[in-house]
């Protein structure tokens, strides 16, 4: 265990606070994987009392959260040798739903944990009045109401709840950023004299200009007495002149090296194993080729319809809201080249490369290469779900895309040859993320039976894990072959998978930006879909729907495949 470096005012109150806590409030520590788990003992992860500063008291030395800052370093085999410095968290949009349900208890986790540091504060900021104790009680009803809080320890809650604080006010105004920076200052003292603050954009992607300006108009990312980060949502811009423009505005505050365009599927855990299982195992690389692949399939599919989100849905639709960010950064890890080292320039170089290298689709020819899908009523689970139009919120003749599909072609030595099929819809029969990497059938059939293409799956979610099916003998006198499937599931580990908001949340903080698509990665990943942008927005779709709700999307779909291939049955 790595002790971090605490002032030593917080360790003493955290030695004199923490509760014995019983063993299994390491839930998350990875037992059979490690073999060390069982040595993790409950102080490990055991928050600290933190003090009970009155809110208008607390200018001098407040709300340190003074947790015992033992780092777990096996939570997920993360390389969490070290902490994070002392640091206050600003939520931009802290009242929202990304906020309640996945980031709240994201950083929940994180602190519970002792992954946060010595001190660390968290300052939500919103339009709605509230005084600090009633966002408190928000959050913590966030807490206690979400799917994705770890496992709350006693205690726990009510500390956690004195790191909380709460400024409102109208984003488009500078008073709201002149109380954001007081706080920080009133940090300072309790974060060891530096003011270091990760400043996260959870709100409508039109806020991120106003924001980003407020915050430097003020100076608020001048990091002459501690770092200073931005973390942006996604989607980052609505087409690429969009995302140019914002990317321009954002610089003329922040650095690049500041700045963290945050896309939660790098940060979960399968997603990173693709790269593990790539580049850290013999047997795969050599066959990761257009010798041996014969094509790639990435599909994420959702059951969920719109969740009451359609004043978002009806601008953005699949594309923006999956394709252009989620589909396309899996798109690149399974792609690229091996990098030089695992860190965020040779990764994030080799991710540029493999966009760049990928054919254009222009208009024109979107036709050909790509298919836009809308639910209309269907039957999932055994129950009746409205169509997309029947939503509430939906035009009458909404032409937003629910569902697309996507041929790439990419034009580089590895992949000549080998189309990449990627599809992603809402409404479809279950939720699945899966990456398949389906090689070339034998080059002769000496087996009845035995003609089969060998895939290699990543089970992005759920039930993660990795599997290959190949063929094999079934029992008897014949030498018929049948496919089988080997499989490997990620609760072997014994772990539960953490939040990807969780690790990404970290690495900011830690100022770890390899899980973070960087500005040209972005705009690559704009440049590919803009052709299917131009092609199909402000023109009225008069197939829609062309899917019912439950159903695997249109059937143009399957003719993407070409005669030979067919998406997997999932
Ligand atoms: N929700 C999700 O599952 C996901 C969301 N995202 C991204 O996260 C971001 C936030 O999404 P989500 O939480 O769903 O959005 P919500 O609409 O639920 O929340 C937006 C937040 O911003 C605040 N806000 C809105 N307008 C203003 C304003 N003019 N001045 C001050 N505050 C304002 C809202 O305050 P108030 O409460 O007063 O309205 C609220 O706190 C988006 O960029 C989205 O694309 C990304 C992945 C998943
Ligand atoms: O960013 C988004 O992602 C979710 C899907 O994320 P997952 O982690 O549950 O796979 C999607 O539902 C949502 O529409 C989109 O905004």
């Amino acid at each position: 265990m790595t002790k971090s470096t605490n002032a030593s005012a917080s360790k003493a109150a955290a030695k004199s606070a923490a509760p014995a806590v019983k063993a299994s409030a390491a839930r998350k520590t990875p037992a059979k994987a490690t073999g060390k788990a069982a040595t993790t003992t409950a102080t490990d992860a055991a928050p600290a009392k933190a003090p009970k500063t009155p809110r208008k008291a607390a200018s001098k030395g407040k709300a340190s959260a003074a947790p015992e800052t033992t780092v777990n370093p096996f939570r997920n085999g993360m390389r969490r040798s070290r902490a994070p410095e002392p640091a206050t968290l600003v939520i931009f949009g802290a009242t929202g739903d990304l906020s309640r349900r996945k980031l709240l208890p994201a950083v929940f986790g994180l602190w519970q944990d002792g992954l946060l540091g010595s001190a660390f504060n968290i300052v939500g900021v919103g339009r709605q009045e509230m005084t600090d104790e009633q966002f408190r009680d928000y959050a913590l009803e966030a807490l206690k109401t979400s799917k994705e809080t770890d496992a709350i320890q006693p205690g726990s809650l009510e500390k956690f709840r004195d790191l909380l604080y709460y400024e409102y006010g109208d984003f488009a105004t500078d008073e709201v950023y002149d109380r954001v920076g007081k706080q920080l200052d009133e940090a300072e003292n309790a974060h060891g004299g530096r003011k270091n603050a990760v400043f996260y954009l959870s709100t409508p992607p039109s806020l991120f200009e106003p924001i980003s300006n407020g915050l430097g108009r003020l100076g608020l990312q001048d990091e002459s007495e501690g770092w200073r980060r931005i973390i942006i949502e996604k989607p980052f811009g609505t087409t690429l002149e969009s995302a140019r423009r914002l990317n321009d505005v954002i610089h003329a505050v922040w650095n690049e090296s500041q700045v963290y365009r945050i896309d939660h599927y790098l940060g979960k855990e399968t997603v990173q194993n693709l790269m593990a299982i790539r580049f850290g195992n013999a047997i795969f690389e050599p066959l990761w080729n257009r010798s041996y692949v014969d094509h790639i399939q990435i599909t994420a599919a959702e059951d969920l319809g719109l969740e009451g989100r359609a004043g978002y849905y009806e601008e953005a639709g699949i594309i923006r809201d999956m394709l252009q960010n989620h589909l396309m950064q899996l798109f690149t890890l399974v792609a690229m080249e091996p990098p030089v080292a695992f860190d965020e320039g040779a990764i994030r170089d080799e991710k540029v490369k493999v966009l760049r290298a990928v054919k254009p689709i222009p208009a024109s020819q979107v036709r050909y290469s790509a298919v836009r899908g809308q639910y209309g009523p269907g039957t999932l689970a055994g129950e009746r779900v409205p169509g997309y139009r029947e939503e509430p919120n939906v035009a009458p003749q909404s032409s937003t895309p629910t569902y697309v599909a996507i041929k790439l072609e990419v034009d580089n030595w590895r992949w000549q040859g080998v189309p990449f099929f990627i599809r992603t819809g809402k409404r479809l029969p279950k939720k699945v993320t899966e990456i398949a990497v389906v090689f070339k059938r034998p080059p002769l059939g000496l087996f009845p039976g035995g003609l089969e293409r060998n895939v290699l799956a990543f089970r992005i979610q759920p039930d993660e894990g990795v599997s290959l099916k190949f063929s094999s003998k079934t029992p008897g006198q014949e030498n018929q072959l049948r496919e089988v499937t080997m499989d490997f599931r990620y609760d072997a580990f014994g772990a539960g998978l953490e939040s990807p908001y969780s690790r990404l949340v970290l690495d900011a903080m830690l100022g770890d930006a390899t899980l973070f698509p960087r500005e040209d990665e972005v705009d690559h990943a704009w440049q590919l879909v803009t052709g299917m942008l131009e092609a199909w927005e402000g023109k009225p779709a008069e197939e829609f729907p062309n899917y019912a709700a439950g159903s695997w999307g249109p059937e143009a779909a399957d003719e993407l495949m070409g005669p030979d291939r067919r998406w997997r049955r999932l």
